[in-house]
């Protein structure tokens, strides 16, 4: 017989001496979470690993995660789906915040294409520490991109519920860093590293 007691009772939260701010002080530098998030091929892992190498040249410590990455170890049990993409999102979502409560600029890459979801993500974090950059970039783009083949597939039918094909995404309302192009080109992203640094820095 299945136990009737919640999956979660009898928790209690054990404090240990060495908090975030000894952490950060450490580090010198503020733990926060980068969340990027645009369709499948506008540019998002790129942008993650310049800007993790950037925050590494300048001598910050930051990690990024990434969608196709940890769909390979810790979220490996999961598929495209709605529910399944809320999920995804909802466990990098406390890792990412484990990441900045231990003191490092989390950069977290991934479609996740619902409002919802990111707003839950945002609320884990404090006033300032949750940086939402939206990478803008036309289906056109993306798919005339499609460094991994992935649209021609899902146009073909052959995978089913493709982001910006057959699947929402919901554009942010208000996000800290907006970075819009049809035809943005530059591998600096200047325009966006600016904004991050002031807020980071
Ligand atoms: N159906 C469908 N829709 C969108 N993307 C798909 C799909 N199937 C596989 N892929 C590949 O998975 C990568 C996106 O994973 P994410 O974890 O970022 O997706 S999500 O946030 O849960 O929506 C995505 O990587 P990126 O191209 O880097 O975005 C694709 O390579
Ligand atoms: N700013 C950019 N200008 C031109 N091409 C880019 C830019 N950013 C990424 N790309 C190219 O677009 C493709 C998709 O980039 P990627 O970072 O893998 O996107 P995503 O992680 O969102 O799927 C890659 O071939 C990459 O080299």
């Amino acid at each position: 017989m299945s136990s009737t007691v919640p999956k979660s009772s009898n928790i209690f939260w054990h404090d240990c001496p060495v908090g975030k701010t000894d952490r950060q002080n450490l580090l010198k530098q503020k733990g926060c979470v980068v969340w990027i998030t645009g369709l499948s091929g506008s540019g998002k892992s790129t942008l993650a690993c310049t800007l993790g190498r950037e925050l590494h040249t300048r001598g910050k410590l930051a990690y990024v995660l990434d969608g196709d990455n940890l769909r390979h170890g810790l979220n490996k049990d999961l598929g495209f789906a709605a529910e399944d993409r809320a999920e995804n999102i909802r466990r990098v979502g406390e890792v990412a915040k484990l990441f900045a409560d231990a003191g490092l600029v989390c950069i977290a890459s991934f479609i996740s294409p619902y409002r919802r979801d990111r707003e839950s993500c945002r609320a884990l974090l404090s006033d300032g520490s949750f940086i939402e950059v939206f990478l803008n970039m036309s289906l056109e783009l993306c798919e005339a991109r499609d460094p991994k083949g992935l649209y021609k597939l899902a146009r073909a039918g052959k995978i089913k519920g493709f982001t910006g094909i057959d699947d929402p995404y919901e554009a942010p309302l208000n996000c800290e860093v907006h970075h819009h192009g049809v035809h943005a080109k530059c591998y600096h992203f200047r325009m966006v590293k600016c904004a991050l640094f002031k807020v980071l820095m």
